[in-house]
């Protein structure tokens, strides 16, 4: 349910995370069990106990907890008493693919357990290779460990599935052992304080809650922008590409929290029912809606903040002229009352020019549009949601010029989150998982329809020759059959991240120079 009182102390519990010597544990988790203890939201019982094949002991796996702590965390180590903090975390060497392995897994959980920590509410976290959460799963429950008197949940890291029969199988697998109530499909982005907040703006004002249709709103843009690469992850990224990695899932997340309807109910079904209504509205795409309606890239070389950088193909691990996409933009239309006839722009992609994800509603023009319009400034009343970086929005509107020469320019009023020490997507995600609150998590049928839109999109990347795939320089926003999507309907992509008009007002803030604009179009700040 959302908006409980999140202080509320937490059950004890045992929690086994899987892969916690990897990536994802280093960077986010260990850092988000961090936060949550430094702000007093773990129970004084609890054990982490870090599971994954290499041979540690508990106190060198405290030790590389700790250095992922200073590296990421929020606060800093001296903010707390480390031991203290410490004594909750515990390391079993375990390969998943062994049965033997998680009996003396369970035989360590049991010692805990009756030594007073947990009260059997058992959590599972899966954070490693997709291809063994459902083999997990099983043996988990061969070994004993989902027989017991407290609760017992899953957390399932990305990606759930390549495809929809894949999903769909491993479901199933999953559902033998956990119920749905008991499965938490992470999807960060349903994590961020400005992802969660689009309910509240939309449903808590009536300012914008009256004009949220096709009658008032003329286009909705989702960007999602990022500049580093492929990383380490060619293995993955090679065979999913932006379409699978970023599109089925964080895209489309925040495609249903903007077009969904307000739920019955603020509660947890009430609000997946409204999104999944949306992902049944969206209007599938064959091959030839897929060449009308979508872009796809690659990187070629370019530079990142002055920095040369090489391209897609010449990546470690990339296979030699991979014809995988790194860039996409959709126009996608939901076929429903509220949003028929408007169109939804999503793109995402690496090596951009800035990391930044941003929500923009522009609002139709007025219909008396041109009387104000001499100069040919004139521009829409935007609503700007700034996921990230900078968290805040932003609203565009229009003013007379001060002064006696008249004429019209565009201001921003401007709310910043940012400074306001927002809990991290993962940190929120744990925390709700653990006190069984699944509202930001996905659910089957969610994945299930994402995979189905989505299906058919990715069989015509890789089966249609007449779909091209257009090069962008890294460090751009993307390649140019990107603009031409946006222009097609008279409409552009609006700058975002450190292009957006209120960075002005951030540079103005720090003594820098700003944009003092009016005929460039750019919005002074209110
Ligand atoms: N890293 C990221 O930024 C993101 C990751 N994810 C997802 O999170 C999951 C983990 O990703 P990431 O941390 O990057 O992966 P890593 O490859 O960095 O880590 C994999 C982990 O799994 C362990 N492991 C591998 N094989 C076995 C085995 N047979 N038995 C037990 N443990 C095993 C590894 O440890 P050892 O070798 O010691 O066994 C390691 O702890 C993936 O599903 C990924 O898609 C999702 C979003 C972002
Ligand atoms: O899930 C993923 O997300 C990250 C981007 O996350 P963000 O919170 O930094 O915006 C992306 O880099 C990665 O490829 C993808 O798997």
């Amino acid at each position: 349910m959302l908006w409980e009182e999140t202080t509320s102390t937490l059950s004890p519990f045992t929690f086994v995370l899987f892969g916690a010597t990897g990536d994802l544990a280093k960077r986010k988790l260990l850092p988000a069990f961090f936060n949550l203890y430094h702000n007093g939201k773990l129970p004084p019982s609890f054990a982490v106990i870090g599971v994954a094949r290499r041979k540690l002991d508990d106190e060198s796996f405290r030790a590389a907890l700790e250095e992922a702590v200073r590296a990421h965390a929020r606060y800093q180590v001296h903010d707390i008493n480390w031991r203290d903090f410490a004594r909750h975390f515990y390391y079993c060497s375990v390969d998943v693919t062994q049965l033997a392995d998680f009996e003396r897994l369970y035989q360590r959980v049991r010692e805990l357990e009756e030594s007073g920590i947990g009260t059997g509410n058992r959590m599972f976290y899966l954070a490693m290779a997709p291809e063994r959460f459902g083999e997990t799963a099983h043996r988990l429950q061969a070994a004993g460990f989902t027989q017991t008197k407290g609760w017992k949940r899953l957390i399932i890291e990305k990606p759930f599935g390549e495809d929809y029969g894949s999903a769909q199988r491993l479901n199933e697998e999953v559902t033998q052992v956990f119920r749905e109530e008991e499965i938490f499909r992470i999807d960060h982005y349903l994590g961020k304080e400005m992802v969660q907040n689009i309910e509240v703006i939309r449903f808590a004002n009536s300012l914008f809650e009256p004009l949220w249709n096709n009658r008032c709103i003329a286009n909705v843009q989702i960007t999602s922008s990022e500049t580093v690469g492929v990383e380490e992850r060619a293995a993955y990224y090679d065979k999913a590409g932006a379409l699978r990695d970023m599109f089925q899932n964080h895209m489309l997340q925040m495609v249903t929290m903007i077009a969904m309807e307000p739920p019955s109910r603020l509660m947890t079904e009430a609000i997946r029912d409204e999104k999944v209504k949306v992902l049944q509205s969206l209007r599938p795409y064959g091959r030839a809606e897929v060449r009308q309606h979508i872009v796809r890239g690659q990187y070629g070389e370019g530079e990142i903040q002055g920095k040369a950088v090489p391209a897609y193909r010449d990546e470690p691990n990339v296979a030699p002229g991979s014809r995988t996409e790194t860039f996409i933009a959709a126009r996608l239309y939901i076929d429903n009352f509220r949003w028929a006839g408007v169109p939804f722009y999503v793109r995402t992609g690496k090596r951009m020019a800035a990391k930044a994800t941003e929500i923009v509603i522009q609002f139709r023009d007025m219909p008396r549009h041109l009387y104000f319009n001499q100069d040919g400034t004139l521009g829409p009343n935007l609503l700007v949601i700034r996921v990230q970086p900078q968290e805040g929005m932003y609203l565009q509107f229009n003013v007379k010029r001060p002064g006696t020469e008249g004429g019209v320019i565009p201001v921003a009023m401007e709310f910043s989150h940012s400074g306001s020490e927002s809990p991290e997507a993962y940190e929120r995600l744990l925390h709700d998982a653990l006190r069984g609150d699944s509202t930001f998590f996905t659910r089957w049928d969610e994945v299930a329809l994402a995979w189905k839109f989505v299906d058919p999109i990715a069989e015509a990347f890789a089966n249609d020759p007449d779909l091209p795939l257009a090069t962008y320089r890294a460090g751009s926003w993307g390649p140019e059959a990107a603009e031409a999507l946006t222009a097609a309907d008279g409409f552009r992509w609006w700058p975002i991240g450190a292009d957006a008009p209120v960075a002005d007002a951030a540079r103005a803030r720090l003594g820098q120079p700003v944009a003092r604009n009016g005929r460039d179009g750019r919005a002074h700040l209110v």
